[in-house]
């Protein structure tokens, strides 16, 4: 799967800022602000085809919890919109606050969300493996889809039930058959889409983001399940609580962020 253990030299706790990037222009998370957008009649509807049996497991990496998936073939695709390749899924993890004012790291006019899914895709069409993608430009794409604290989300709760697995860093557990098209909003024809990069280290920007205008609920109790997770292994004396695992927004150096919706 895409997040296998690649040692990076210079990994940063990732908020303690600035992790200067050089020549850094196209970095994320950003502020949308809804009235600058540009809409593009050219931007195509999502093709989203993802296959339940590519799940394997979940897996605490100190940043996050990452749903891994079989990315060895094109079974769980996405393609369509501002795409000019196939790209294939390979993990969705989440971001979150300690509370349910903030944790989202994309916003729209300001407005942040408790929590913000990142489904993770790699360019298959141009790369053979997610480590060559994840430093090119056009190497990745992740969808990005708000949570709101409402009705308890049904498809989630599977997921919130295997988290005391993996409480602590670097624990696995074996997690199969979950369908990644149960968190995305029943529309996904309205979304903005701009050019940025990966929210923790390496930093590299190799994102193409795609921001769903739509969100989805889970329940309160839902999301505190997230909030009992540590970012510290189990050996560490000092416990950490997996919260405000968000980056700070970025400039956004001249970039257009465009709609898919008018
Ligand atoms: C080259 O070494 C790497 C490469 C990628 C790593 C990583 C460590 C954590 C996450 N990743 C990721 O793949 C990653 C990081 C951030 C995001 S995000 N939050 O969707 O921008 C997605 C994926 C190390
Ligand atoms: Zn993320």
């Amino acid at each position: 799967a895409c997040s296998s253990k690649l040692v990076l030299s210079q990994v940063h706790p990732m908020w303690q800022e600035p992790l200067a990037i050089p020549g850094g222009d196209r970095q994320s998370p950003i502020d949308i602000v809804v009235r600058k957008s540009v809409f593009d009649p050219q931007l195509k509807p999502l093709k989203v085809q993802y296959d339940p049996r590519t799940c394997q497991q979940i897996w605490n990496n100190g940043y996050s919890f990452l749903v891994e998936y079989d990315d060895t073939t094109d079974k769980s695709t996405l393609k369509g919109g501002p795409l000019e390749d196939q790209f294939r899924l390979c993990q969705f993890h989440f971001h979150w606050g300690e509370n349910n004012t903030w944790g989202s790291e994309h916003s729209i006019d300001r407005r942040l969300y408790p929590a913000e899914l990142h489904l993770v895709h790699w360019n298959s069409d141009k790369y053979s493996l997610f480590e060559e993608a994840v430093i090119e430009e056009n190497g990745l794409a992740v969808i990005a889809v708000f949570l709101k604290i409402g009705k308890r989300h049904e498809g989630l709760q599977k997921l919130v039930d295997a988290l005391p697995a993996v409480r602590h860093k670097d624990s696995v557990v074996e997690f199969t058959k979950f369908d990644p098209a149960c968190l995305l909003p029943e529309n996904i024809d309205d979304y903005w889409t701009y050019a940025g990069s990966l929210t923790t280290p390496p930093l590299t920007e190799a994102v193409t983001w795609i921001v769903m205008k739509r969100h989805i609920e889970v329940s309160h109790d839902q999301l505190a399940v997230f909030r009992s997770l540590l970012f510290t292994s189990a050996e560490e004396q000092l416990q950490r609580s997996m919260v405000n695992n968000f980056r700070v927004q970025q400039v956004l150096k001249g970039r257009t962020v465009r709609s898919s919706f008018t």
